[in-house]
């Protein structure tokens, strides 16, 4: 009995003890699981139901933009707190707590995070390019240098390009749909128009066909990276024991294709340096640079520049201008089109005149309507580029700490229904105009500044903006003159600004593909403007004639 009696207090005990001891392993377990960088905001709401170690990841799934502007509207709050993983972020999602905090906070919100497979992987032998470098002197320097070449003074200096481009549009599209008789998937030209153009201002080098080796390689591998940028598509990022699982994919497949970039990179440079030697080289960023020995900035800074460039807007141009011709060829686009050739006509009565200025100008109130609303409605980069605070942002009293990661939900602002109201949803050129057909510089919407939150604002915000523009409306007068762009039968274009995109994890919209019937404009209204097309391309092809000679590919 006194053995018993003496033993039964040692095994509660030992129980006590042991439940302790797993009540400290589960708290210890749960603490790490759902520890973040930041601990958690006081006075901003977190949306609940995050888990531990994933935290919100597998709520968010592949549509970050979709949930969050959901998430705002089921908890009435545009300003929230989520963890993706071990990482804590605010997301931003109404149009007037946009502009707040990218605008009223742009100094704190000047840094941008960096991730293990990018950052560390990706980008670990050419630098981080603009969009992702954290703010720093090196940052400073190769900004200032995309914003002198991409700035609107250099504007004129790139007319032959823009010229020359467009023009290897409408030459392409007339000869591969046999003008007209054929259906045709218009993205790869606007693909190769987007990429000519970053390749030439970065090396002085361009291609011409459409589905060059070089011209695919950089496509498709650039596409494959704006892949392994996305949240959805690399939890590795935010679960950090992912990191080191045994045969890696991801880390597999990031080194295969930075190894991939680093050759055409490699290969483009090499070629500067070579038409340097020969004195064939074309004015272009990089050679401007290899050549000046005063320049402060490396030789990674270069290709970080040029690789900013290029990657900038190979992606988000086709994307804009695809699905707004997606749009424009419906049966109500189809009206938009007609009021934009009608337009056109006013400032240009001789089509030809439309062609010579397309790309010096950017006049026409109704292409330039029908470009904001092609931004803003397509919202290409719906959760723009992730901004970090330098330091702390006071929101409505709660403090935001500095290094936290702030998301901006574009697309949900960009679809505000407070703010552009009840047809938010809605594809409409016209609600940028007057009654009288102009932009109205006093309306609310142009006049606030920001119109739209595509390219981004404040302190970060796109550098190419100026040129995309242009870009996007040089391609549309041309484009408008010579046809009416109708939506194919068979394979017609989703206008839904959610579900246009069939890659919603990637971090720039790749619109699902769509073909359209082009439907030549030549003496549709009048006998008299029977061969204008031609006469349009013969001039384009002569005034490009010089700059085309020249060119110049390159192969890896
Ligand atoms: C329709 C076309 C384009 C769209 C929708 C677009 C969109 C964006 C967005 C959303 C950002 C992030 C802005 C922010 O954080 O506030 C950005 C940054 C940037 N974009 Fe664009 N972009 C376009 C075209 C271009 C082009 C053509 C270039 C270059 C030739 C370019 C170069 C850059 C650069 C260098 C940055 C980084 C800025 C920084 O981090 O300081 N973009 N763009």
């Amino acid at each position: 009995m006194f053995g018993q009696e003496s033993l039964l207090p040692g095994i509660s005990n030992q129980l006590a003890l042991g439940g302790i001891v797993i009540a400290i392993a589960l708290y210890t377990l749960y603490h790490i699981s759902t520890a973040t960088d930041i601990p958690y905001i006081k006075g901003i709401p977190e949306i609940p139901g995050a888990l531990p170690v994933t935290g919100h990841l597998l709520q968010l799934g592949d549509d970050h933009a979709t949930i969050c502007e959901s998430w705002w509207r089921k908890y009435r709050t545009s300003v929230f707190q989520i963890r993706l993983g071990n990482t804590r972020a605010v997301v931003v999602n109404s149009f007037d707590d946009a502009k707040r905090m990218l605008i009223g906070h742009q100094s704190a919100v000047i840094d941008r995070p960096t991730l293990y497979t990018f950052h560390g992987i990706i980008s670990s032998t050419k630098g981080f390019t603009i969009g992702s470098s954290p703010w720093d002197e090196s940052c400073k320097n190769k900004r200032k240098a995309a914003g002198q070449a991409l700035g609107r003074p250099k504007l004129k200096d790139y007319f032959d390009m823009f010229d020359l481009e467009s023009y290897c549009i409408v030459r392409d599209l007339v000869r591969d749909s046999n003008n007209g008789a054929t259906e045709i998937s218009v993205r790869p030209y606007i693909q190769r128009y987007a990429l000519n153009t970053t390749l030439t201002l970065c090396y002085g080098i361009r291609m011409d066909h459409v589905y060059d080796s070089m011209l695919r390689e950089i496509l498709e591998v650039g596409s494959a990276i704006s892949l392994l940028r996305s949240a959805s598509e690399n939890y590795q990022d935010y679960i950090p024991i992912l990191r080191y699982l045994p045969n890696n994919e991801k880390n597999r497949r990031s080194r295969e294709l930075r190894d991939r970039r680093d050759k055409y990179l490699n290969a483009l440079l090499d070629q500067v340096r070579e038409m340097i030697k020969n004195g064939t080289n074309k004015p272009c960023i990089s050679a401007a640079i290899l050549k000046d020995q005063e320049t402060k900035l490396t030789g990674v800074e270069v290709s970080s520049i040029c690789l900013s460039l290029v990657s900038g807007g190979f992606e988000t141009i086709p994307g804009t201008l695809t699905s707004c011709i997606g749009s424009l060829s419906t049966p109500e686009g189809q009206i938009f089109q007609e009021k934009a050739y009608k337009d056109i006509k006013r400032f240009y009565p001789d089509v030809r005149d439309a062609w010579r200025n397309s790309f010096q100008d950017e006049k026409i109130p109704y292409v330039n309507a029908i470009i904001k609303e092609a931004a803003r409605y397509y919202t290409v980069s719906a959760m723009s580029l992730p901004r970090k605070t330098v330091s702390e942002v006071i929101w409505d009293g709660a403090k935001i700490p500095a290094k936290t990661m702030i998301l901006i939900n574009a697309q949900a602002a960009n679809h505000d229904v407070d703010h552009f109201g009840l047809d938010a949803a809605t594809f409409n050129p016209e609600q940028w105009l007057t009654s009288d057909g102009t932009i109205d510089p006093a309306s609310e919407k142009v006049s606030s500044g920001i119109q739209h939150f595509s390219f981004g604002a404040g302190s970060r915000a796109c550098s190419g903006q100026l040129i995309a523009s242009r870009l996007l409306y040089t391609a549309l007068v041309r484009l408008i003159c010579s046809y009416r762009i109708v939506a194919s039968e068979e394979q017609p274009p989703n206008t839904d600004y959610v579900d246009y995109n069939q890659f919603k994890s990637a971090l720039v919209a790749i619109p699902r593909d769509f073909k359209v019937k082009l439907i030549p404009r030549d003496g549709m209204d009048n006998a008299s403007e029977i061969g204008t097309l031609e006469r349009c391309l013969e001039e384009a092809r002569m005034r490009t004639e010089d700059y085309y000679k020249e060119e110049q590919g390159v192969s890896i």
